[in-house]
């Protein structure tokens, strides 16, 4: 493993598959944009030459893409920026492996007409995110956060104040019924709730029957729902799904949660609706500015939503921030750069580069 540029120190006993003549002997370069634990980096240069990032920042894009340059493998994660461009500048690259779920920051298209796979990981994320959804509402509704600032405060002790509402006997809407809600239904079903549902997908597209859940149209989902949790993925069709128009269809007071993608929510109004109280309460874990795919993404999470602490809960994304379930995903996206560098099919494969050959099946993407 090394934190400098392969081309400085090639260090060589294994091919990587498709590697040019003129680089016999040339281990492949396996380049990792943010920190892995030590068992992936193990895992890896067993066979690879890797350059790692094991701070806890992202590297500024230029050294990104100076790192890129050579690699044959690249583990992607969430803060990373796929696009036609960065690929232009990597011509070995032969795998984009997400250590990620929504890989709406990878331009697939691209990476497929380069030959490029990408992979992701596609259900260790799940009961995580399900965790910190439920974590959330229950915090948004039971006012903890406040409760904790007050402690700290020195108001400890009982006083009639921080009257919340409660999630028992209520009605909770989850937007986007896929394994990322039925997971949050299953975890809320203790509640004794109504849980609704809106997905334009069959609700058990995936093979596995969720909890009941009744399934209606989103307007009838945020004209019923006391608290709406989003679970959807960011695509053309969720863009500002819940647009103002929408949130002022949300009941008066009622709680929205966010562990989806930001963009499925118009943050301002979000913001404006909590202002005026139309909205109860506003939780996050992913906010607008970190979809990369927009162009037009603000720059940060808006000041109004973190100026007003009573009425939101925020955290940095932390969906799957679960060390061993970390390791598993590390190890996902490890094992998918494996398997493209010795001509596999990729698990998590969402894309079929033709370049690979005809003696590779097709993956189910
Ligand atoms: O939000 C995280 C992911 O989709 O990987």
């Amino acid at each position: 493993m090394t934190d400098t540029h392969p081309m400085d120190a090639p260090s060589m006993d294994r091919l990587a598959t498709d590697v040019p003549p003129a680089d016999m002997g040339r281990r492949p370069v396996v380049v990792l944009t943010h920190r892995v634990h030590r068992p992936i980096l193990d895992m890896l240069s067993t066979s690879c030459e890797v350059i790692a990032n094991q701070s806890d920042e992202s590297l500024p894009p230029s050294e990104l893409r100076r790192r890129a340059a050579g690699a044959d493998g690249l583990m992607a994660f969430m803060p990373d920026r796929i696009t036609a461009e960065f690929l232009d500048e990597c011509p070995r690259l032969q795998v984009v492996a997400g250590a990620l779920k929504g890989h709406d920051n990878i331009d697939v298209d691209a990476c497929t007409e380069r030959g490029i796979w990408v992979t992701r990981v596609e259900d260790l994320l799940t009961e995580p995110t399900a965790e910190l959804a439920a974590g959330l509402l229950i915090g948004l509704a039971r006012n903890i956060p406040a409760g904790d600032r007050s402690v700290r405060a020195g108001r400890a002790g009982w006083r009639p104040t921080l009257y919340g509402t409660t999630l028992v006997g209520s009605t909770i809407g989850l937007v986007g019924a896929g394994r990322l809600g039925r997971a949050v239904a299953r975890l809320l079903r203790g509640f004794e709730a109504t849980i609704l549902c809106s997905d334009p997908a069959p609700v058990s597209s995936a093979g596995e029957e969720g909890p009941e859940m009744e399934r209606v149209e989103l307007s009838e989902l945020l004209e019923r729902s006391d608290s709406v949790v989003v679970c959807a993925p960011l695509n053309a069709h969720t863009l500002h799904l819940l647009d103002r128009r929408r949130l002022e269809s949300m009941r008066p007071g009622s709680l929205l949660v966010n562990v989806g993608r930001g963009s499925v929510v118009d943050e301002s109004a979000v913001a404006e609706l909590l202002r005026c109280g139309h909205l109860g309460g506003f939780a996050a874990d992913v906010f607008e500015f970190e979809d990369l795919s927009r162009s037009d993404r603000p720059a940060g999470v808006p000041e109004d939503l973190v100026a007003m602490p009573d009425r939101t809960l925020l955290t940095p994304h932390l969906g799957s921030a679960v060390a061993s379930a970390r390791i598993q995903i590390e190890e996902h996206a490890a094992r998918a750069i494996l398997q493209v560098l010795a001509r596999e099919v990729p698990d998590g494969a969402v894309n079929r580069p033709p370049r690979t050959g005809s003696a590779v099946p097709t993956p189910a993407v």
